[in-house]
């Protein structure tokens, strides 16, 4: 059974970060599922489904922490039904197309939600490159809000240097500062507005490294905390106690292999993401609508139910 190159590529492009964020991260995942269907030369429904679910183990197994990458995958794999080789490829082709559809609509839907959060004269203050949080912006200044961003750069990966470009596209004036600022320049800061990679049970929220830091001297400085997160980011498993894995990144991402070596025998550790408790958390803005993050466990119940097993792995071992 061969992986489509597409399905390689993406996991490939996944992994080293070239499709990064997490929504994007969800749409590329279901659109190499389709591409993996519309390409398959199975024989029988059985040979059909195990290769469709082959692809998705190997696009699961890239980076572990974004959440909308296996609700991608499960989206997809729930949907395939039929009697069939082509009634099974239609079925997959449809929910890949439907679910980036949701996937965009969803995004329109949260911008104009966390719009209204907004002010005109606000200055927000962004970490990391979200395209949730930058659709609140958009969706601002599309309301005639004139808004105003302090950007943090994000180490190791400079992701911020993204999400100033697309501020500067959308006309919106940028103070690009380094992350060990973003203390001081608060007191200019009206909100902080960030995204998610995965949201769990109790409201806490798993985010670009740092974001915790931040959301703490946000809170001391009295400044709002606001989250941009479709509910594709929400984290069903961790409604029966699981905990979300931090993707840790390869050590050369914070220092090449010759300053380390000129530095010394030193340990180096790159954890990507980090975890914000509920309580230093203003809103967390989803399509549907802006919950306080302690009661987002109600939403995720409506959407999920209790059904949380992977549907890529073989029914026996689920
Ligand atoms: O932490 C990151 C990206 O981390 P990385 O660069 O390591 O993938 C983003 O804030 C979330 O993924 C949300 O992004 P979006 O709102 O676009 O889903």
């Amino acid at each position: 059974m061969d992986l489509h190159p597409t399905v390689e590529a993406t996991a490939e492009d996944i992994a080293s970060m070239e499709i990064r964020g997490a929504a994007t991260i969800g749409a590329a995942a279901a659109a190499a599922l389709r591409e993996q269907a519309e390409a398959s030369d199975a024989e029988t429904p059985e040979a059909f489904r195990a290769e469709v679910r082959v692809a998705a183990r190997r696009l699961h197994e890239t980076r572990p922490t974004a959440v909308s990458l296996p609700n991608a995958l499960r989206y997809v794999l729930r949907r395939m039904d039929g009697g069939d080789v082509p009634l099974l490829r239609a079925s997959v082709v449809e929910a890949a197309t439907d679910f980036e559809r949701r996937l965009g609509r969803a995004q329109a839907q949260l911008g104009a939600i966390g719009a209204n959060r907004l002010q005109d004269g606000d200055v927000v203050m962004t970490h990391c490159h979200s395209t949730d949080a930058l659709a609140c912006v958009e969706a601002a200044v599309e309301q005639g809000k004139d808004v105003e961003a302090i950007v943090k750069e994000t180490r190791p990966r400079l992701q911020g240097h993204i999400t100033a470009r697309q501020l500067r596209e959308l006309g919106v004036p940028v103070t690009l500062i380094v992350d060990n600022a973003a203390r001081r320049y608060l007191d200019d800061a009206d909100h902080v507005l960030v995204g998610a990679d995965a949201i769990a049970a109790d409201g806490s929220v798993i985010n670009k490294i740092g974001t915790s830091g931040l959301a703490v001297n946000a809170r001391e400085r009295g400044v709002p905390i606001m989250v941009a997160a479709q509910t594709i980011k929400l984290h069903p498993a961790t409604m029966t106690g699981h905990t979300v894995e931090i993707e840790m990144r390869d050590e050369r991402e914070v220092v090449d292999d010759e300053e380390r070596a000129a530095i010394g025998d030193i340990t180096v550790e790159n954890p990507a993401f980090d975890v914000t408790p509920p309580r230093y958390l203003d809103a967390i803005v989803t399509e549907s609508g802006q919950f306080p993050p302690e009661s987002i466990v109600t939403l995720m119940r409506e959407l999920f139910g209790d059904g949380v097993a992977e549907p890529w792995l073989e029914p026996e071992r689920r």
